[in-house]
């Protein structure tokens, strides 16, 4: 296998970092490409007004989204104390992969300093160099004697890598246009969403009672980069629903983008959500991940958002759904089942019942649910079996 390794300070991660990740990925024909945040940069201070190390790292994760499942974000740096070495981290890679080609991604200023980095000759023992350009060529950068020299001296392997989608940018650039209130084009969506959440870079953004546009970005950026179609999907999937069945579009949109918010937390983090939000939990919820990232997500849409009770409400029953849904609670169950990146067996059938007619439709998707749970032997909880029984009792159909 072949694996990229592109360290950086990402300071934010940026456009122009991605166009040379990708024609990294591309000419040297990576299978894995690993984007390693340095916690402490060993050749330069981080400047005031710095993101902190884990946000420079979610950063480079939401911006994985970008270079497809190949991609990565490794927070091995994370995890030393001193100076972020990047012969640490390649020997630890090296031990990890012993029998893969390693190469170590960089732009042509580190590569024309690589010689003064830190037991240099070892990095090049330990992996190849792939370096690109990170501006038009500039006078006096003679790459291919870089290259004649780390071959000759250290043995080395160099590969020049041709950068054609070149953006002349840097962090530095980004965080003064962020600051100044520009800047968001510099970076991805995810990125940027995430950047105003966490209000890095002095950018302050009201997250109250923002439009389904504004929220969008903020929205990705609590998602790992494979789940971020299936909400966009899920989106799309509930303004047919309302429009087709006279709901509230912008409250669909808003609870659709958030019903997924804290699906990437772990039992512990979503325990403690529940226990800051005093959220009652069954015995069943206790020990099912599944079923708690409904009620914690809704409490976050709530908290940070201020969504008003329709929203809430659909985002807190959109797992196990309950008897006598809202509208809104049965257009977010039925997108989030449905929406056009599903494709498990019967889910035309379902999108069509769905489509005649919303309690039918409905009532098939929890009789699947229950059905396929039992198949697994997953127990199911008894607010799914009420929503079942509601309507088959005959009260709404
Ligand atoms: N626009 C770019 N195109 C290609 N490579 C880049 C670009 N910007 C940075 N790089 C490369 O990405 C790696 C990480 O760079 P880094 O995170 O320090 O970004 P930077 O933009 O140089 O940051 P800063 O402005 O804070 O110094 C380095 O190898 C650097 O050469
Ligand atoms: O290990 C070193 O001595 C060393 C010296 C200069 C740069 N690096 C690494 O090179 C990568 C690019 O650095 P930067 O700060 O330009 O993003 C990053 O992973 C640094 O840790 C590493």
């Amino acid at each position: 296998m072949r694996i990229g390794i592109y360290g950086g300070t990402f300071n934010p991660i940026h456009r122009g970092h991605l166009t040379a990740a990708r024609a990294a990925m591309d000419v040297l024909g990576l299978d894995r490409l690993l984007l390693i945040p340095a916690s402490v940069p060993p050749h330069k201070a981080l400047p005031q007004g710095s993101a902190e190390p884990a946000d420079r790292l979610e950063m480079a994760a939401l911006a994985c989204a970008q270079l497809g499942p190949v991609a990565q974000a490794l927070d091995i740096e994370l995890h030393r104390t001193g100076p972020s070495y990047t012969v640490d981290t390649l020997r630890q890679l090296r031990m990890e992969h012993p029998e893969d080609e390693l190469w170590l991604l960089m732009g042509t200023d580190m590569f024309l300093s690589l010689e003064r980095w830190y037991h240099a000759s070892d990095i090049l023992s330990l992996a190849h160099i792939g370096a690109f350009d990170r501006a038009h060529p500039q006078p006096g950068e003679d790459l291919a004697a870089q290259k004649r020299l780390l071959e000759t001296k250290y043995g080395a392997t160099v590969a020049i890598i041709a950068n054609r989608q070149v953006i002349d940018l840097s962090s530095t650039q980004v965080r003064e246009a962020l600051a100044a209130g520009r800047g968001r084009d510099l970076v991805t969506d995810p990125v940027y969403g995430y950047i105003q959440r966490r209000g890095l870079y002095g950018v302050h953004t009201d997250l109250h009672h923002l439009t389904p546009d504004q929220l969008r970005p903020i929205a990705l950026s609590y998602l790992k980069p494979k789940r971020m179609p299936h909400v966009l999907g899920t989106e799309q999937e509930a303004v047919r629903l309302a429009r087709q069945y006279g709901a509230d579009e912008t409250q669909a949109r808003i609870a659709a983008l958030l019903h997924d918010c804290t699906k990437k937390l772990d039992m512990d983090r979503q325990l403690a959500l529940c226990r800051q939000y005093g959220i009652p939990l069954d015995d069943l919820e206790q020990h099912a991940l599944k079923l708690l990232h409904a009620k914690t997500g809704a409490a976050i849409a709530r908290d940070v958002f201020a969504v008003d009770d329709a929203v809430y409400r659909a985002i807190y029953w959109h797992t196990t759904g309950h008897a006598n849904m809202t509208k809104l609670e049965k257009i977010i169950y039925l997108a989030d089942y449905i929406e056009p990146s599903r494709d498990f067996p019967g889910v035309d059938d379902l999108r069509r019942a769905v489509h005649a007619d919303l309690d039918r439709g409905l009532l098939k998707a929890l009789d699947d649910s229950i059905r396929d749970m039992q198949q697994w032997g997953n127990p199911v909880h008894h607010n799914t079996l009420d929503a079942r029984d509601y309507l088959l009792r005959g009260k709404q159909i």
